[in-house]
């Protein structure tokens, strides 16, 4: 006899076995029932050569959600669609469209470097004795993983990984961004939001902004550069994170900039409004509520604290002031205690290391005010003059504004623009159509006349 056949007859007699057993089951005493199917687990067990991996949908006693489970869930998306017979259709919260995923129950196959792998999705409803007239939501979900045993080892040092790296970019192109402003501090409540959000739609591109090109390209090489050096920061020993300073008059684009920043990037924007924050505790705490992927802005850094004369020498006037303003600041001790220290802590200190991917943006109208040590390199790594506006950043808000890449009244404008310090929000102002026939001419004449004004 062939050991392939011996192997069918062993197969064959255990499923009859199997068959008889869960026939007369009911009819054995319980201990005898319990000895047996632990010994029939194990000898199935034995003979299956199929690996199973679960994910649970909740892990824990507390049951929080399984990060896995949802990477998964995102990896699988595109294949489910692509081979599932029965999906089932929500609404995804972060894009408002319709995102097909398989049904509970269902079974799609992946290959990955020659190994056929399956997943099932399972649901099971546990039993509440809880009488209750609402639906309840018992239902644990979860993914299934089989493969063969001889490819036990591909799917634990590769595939894996392959999963989680794939579900977690889809995820995030998928994701709807966010602005998230943090809270003002009240009393102590341990169990405060720190940040509230909303959804981050700002249309501004680097496209539609209006600077010098070259400049442009290297902000937007600068950014690029640093989204894709993980492994670079690491091996120089630093954490992931950069910071940026944009300086200039108002209404030349700074916050403009930031929003064109973030949606190059595809980052979530955090714009911590300092002067809400009671203390370096707390601005440490929001800081590690940050995620990852995230631009965190401090807007007019100049006016969210008195940051300017900390680490200067002060003559004896500015001494005297200072007992008297300390006075104040000691009776309304709950205010405003961000000192200079506790910002350079967010920026540098231990507790930014926490996560990565992140930038720091600081924006002024007065670069000269600021303290030097808060915007030495290496914390405002890249310092970025936002200035007026020339006849290259012109042009760009012509085409935005006006639709039109040439006109022969260009020529005069750029003259005017050498001599007039206007800022591209000025401009922006002149170029909008006035009455609903966008006639462009009408625009530019507008500008002319409001450049001479200028000049
Ligand atoms: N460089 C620019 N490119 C395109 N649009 C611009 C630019 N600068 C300003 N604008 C336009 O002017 C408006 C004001 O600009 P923005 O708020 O970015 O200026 P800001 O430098 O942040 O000013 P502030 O210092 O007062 O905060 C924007 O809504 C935008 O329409
Ligand atoms: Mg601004």
């Amino acid at each position: 006899m062939k050991t392939g056949e011996i192997w069918a007859g062993l197969g064959s007699s255990l499923a009859s076995i199997m068959f008889l057993y869960t026939i007369f089951q009911q009819y054995l005493p319980y201990n005898l029932r319990n000895f047996l199917e632990k010994y029939i687990h194990k000898v199935t067990n034995y003979f299956n050569p199929y690996i199973e991996i679960t994910v649970c949908e909740f892990t824990g006693e507390r049951l929080k959600s399984n990060e896995a489970y949802t990477v998964i869930q995102a990896y699988l998306s595109t294949n489910s669609s692509k081979r599932a017979k029965r999906l089932k259709a929500d609404i995804d919260k972060n894009t408002d469209c319709l995102a097909l995923s398989m049904d509970d129950r269902e079974e799609v196959t992946d290959d990955y470097k020659g190994a056929m792998l399956w997943w099932k999705s399972t649901k099971s409803t546990a039993k509440t004795q809880q009488f209750s007239f609402y639906p309840t939501s018992d239902e644990k979900r979860s993914y299934k993983l089989s493969f063969h045993k001889r490819y036990r080892q591909l799917v634990i040092d590769s595939y894996l990984n392959h999963v989680l790296k794939e579900g977690r970019a889809i995820g995030v192109s998928k994701r709807q961004r966010k602005l998230f402003m943090n809270n003002p501090s009240r009393n102590e409540d341990y169990r405060r939001i720190m940040w509230s959000h909303a959804v981050f739609d700002h249309p501004s591109s680097f496209q539609t902004l209006a600077m010098d090109p070259q400049k442009k390209k290297e902000i937007m090489d600068d950014l690029e550069t640093f989204s894709k050096s993980k492994d670079y920061y690491a091996k120089i020993g630093k954490a992931w994170k950069r910071g940026y300073l944009l300086h200039g008059p108002p209404g030349t684009g700074k916050s403009t900039m930031i929003a064109a920043m973030a949606n190059h990037l595809n980052y979530d924007v955090y714009d911590l409004e300092l002067t809400s924050v009671k203390n370096n505790t707390e601005l440490r705490k929001l800081l590690i509520e940050t995620s990852n992927k995230a631009i965190i802005v401090i807007e007019d850094i100049d006016c969210s604290l008195d940051l300017t004369s900390q680490r200067t020498k002060k003559n004896e006037k500015e001494e005297e002031k200072n007992v008297v303003k300390k006075a104040k600041e000691e009776i309304n001790s709950n205010e405003n205690k961000v000192t200079l220290s506790g910002l350079l802590n967010f920026i540098d200190g231990l507790w930014s290391s926490c996560g990565g991917e992140r930038l720091i943006v600081f924006t002024t109208n007065y670069v000269e005010k600021l303290d030097p040590a808060l915007i030495r390199r290496g914390r405002m790594d890249k310092h970025i003059e936002m200035s007026y506006c020339g006849f290259e950043g012109f042009k760009v808000l012509a085409k935005n504004y006006l639709d039109i890449d040439f006109h022969i009244l260009f020529e005069t404008i750029e003259h005017l623009l050498l001599k007039t310090q206007i800022t591209p929000a000025d401009i922006a102002e002149n170029l909008m159509p006035k009455t609903s026939n966008r006639d462009a001419e009408t625009s530019l004449k507008n500008l002319i006349q409001a450049l001479e004004i200028a000049k």
